[in-house]
């Protein structure tokens, strides 16, 4: 049986725009397992980020409302102080820019060694250096006594981004949370990060959580995924399933724009429009339907809910049993 680690419920997370607040993360409820990743997909614009970021307690200006229950204890409002004893210890977080993660004028070493030192202050200064230099050979880096001495832009791009795994790791968190972390990288250096997190996630029982667009990067990593449209998670199943048997429109839509997918089998689907901004959301309804005006509006639920239509697989609005392509044939 597998083992909750972080429990989302009904979590809100609005920004103040001009006089009002918009949610950019909209009720939305998901589970991730100790030695899970959960993959989070959809354009950009549909909240994938502010929601890692509300995980994180990142979010300073934002009102966050619902439940952010991680080991049981619900941070949705916790303290700073109560944050910066979780934060890199128990929860660490990948970003997608290794430059600006890391701080240009600190050596390596002494940026993992801070990130260390942070949560264990009884450390000596030769531990620390060794632990650095460990985690260093963990993460794939050559050389690490030379790295340890370096400054991030002596660093290529790759080595960069194994070094911002390697501090958000160094204090063995329990819930690692991977923001585009491979967007920035070239294809090779890609899927050797991937191997590493992978290989991370089994020696430490994390469980991750994985934001991308990139549905190849999905498919190697997930365990299951959760796809979020204009705020929401519209469709969640494990990866399988997802692939196999995607149901919601926003899903198919995006599995048939990718090349090579199996149900691309001529031509690649586009999807027409963008997400519309925060403002300009239409809060009710089926949040997708302007983007299939094919689809008669009789199909959409006045007020989509998640329906469970086989064990672990939900899915938001009953348009689905109705979409099809525009040049798909309708019996
Ligand atoms: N601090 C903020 N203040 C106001 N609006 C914000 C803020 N941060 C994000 N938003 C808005 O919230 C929505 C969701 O943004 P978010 O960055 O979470 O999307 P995303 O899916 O992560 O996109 P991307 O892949 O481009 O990072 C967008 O409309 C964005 O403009």
């Amino acid at each position: 049986m597998s083992q909750a680690l972080l429990k989302i419920k009904n979590l809100k997370t609005s920004f103040r725009i001009k006089d009002d607040y918009y949610a950019a993360v909209d009720d939305v409820s998901l589970t991730v397992n100790k030695n899970e990743v959960l993959a989070i997909v959809g354009e950009s614009g549909c909240g994938k980020s502010a929601l890692a970021f509300s995980i994180m307690g990142l979010h300073n200006r934002a009102k966050i409302e619902g439940n952010i229950l991680f080991k049981g204890k619900d941070l949705a409002n916790a303290s700073p102080t109560e944050w910066s004893k979780i934060r890199g210890k128990e929860m660490g977080m990948i970003f997608q820019d290794p430059l600006t993660a890391l701080n240009p004028l600190m050596i390596i070493g002494d940026q993992i060694g801070e990130a260390i030192y942070l949560h264990n202050k009884n450390i000596s200064k030769e531990q620390r250096k060794l632990k650095v230099i460990d985690l260093l050979e963990k993460v794939g880096i050559p050389h690490p006594e030379r790295v340890y001495d370096q400054f991030p832009h002596e660093l290529s791009g790759g080595m960069r981004q194994r070094v911002v795994i390697a501090t958000a790791i160094a204090n063995q968190p329990e819930l690692l949370i991977a923001d585009e972390p491979t967007t920035a990288l070239d294809v090779t250096i890609q899927s050797q990060i991937l191997d590493l997190m992978k290989q991370l996630k089994e020696d430490m029982d994390a469980g991750i959580i994985m934001i991308t667009h990139d549905l190849g990067v999905v498919a190697e990593m997930a365990d299951r995924v959760a796809v979020m449209y204009a705020g929401q998670i519209v469709e969640i199943a494990d990866v399988y399933t997802l692939f196999e048997n995607p149901q919601h429109p926003y899903t198919r839509s995006l599995l048939n724009s990718v090349p090579n997918n199996k149900e691309a089998s001529s031509k690649l689907h586009v999807i027409q429009g963008i997400v519309p901004s925060l403002q300009f959301l239409p809060r009710k309804g089926c949040r997708f339907s302007a983007r299939i005006p094919w689809i008669d509006v009789s199909a959409h639920e006045e007020n989509p809910q998640l329906h469970e239509i086989e064990p672990g697989h939900f899915v938001r609005c009953s348009c689905y049993k109705h979409f099809h392509f525009p040049e798909e044939e309708v019996q």
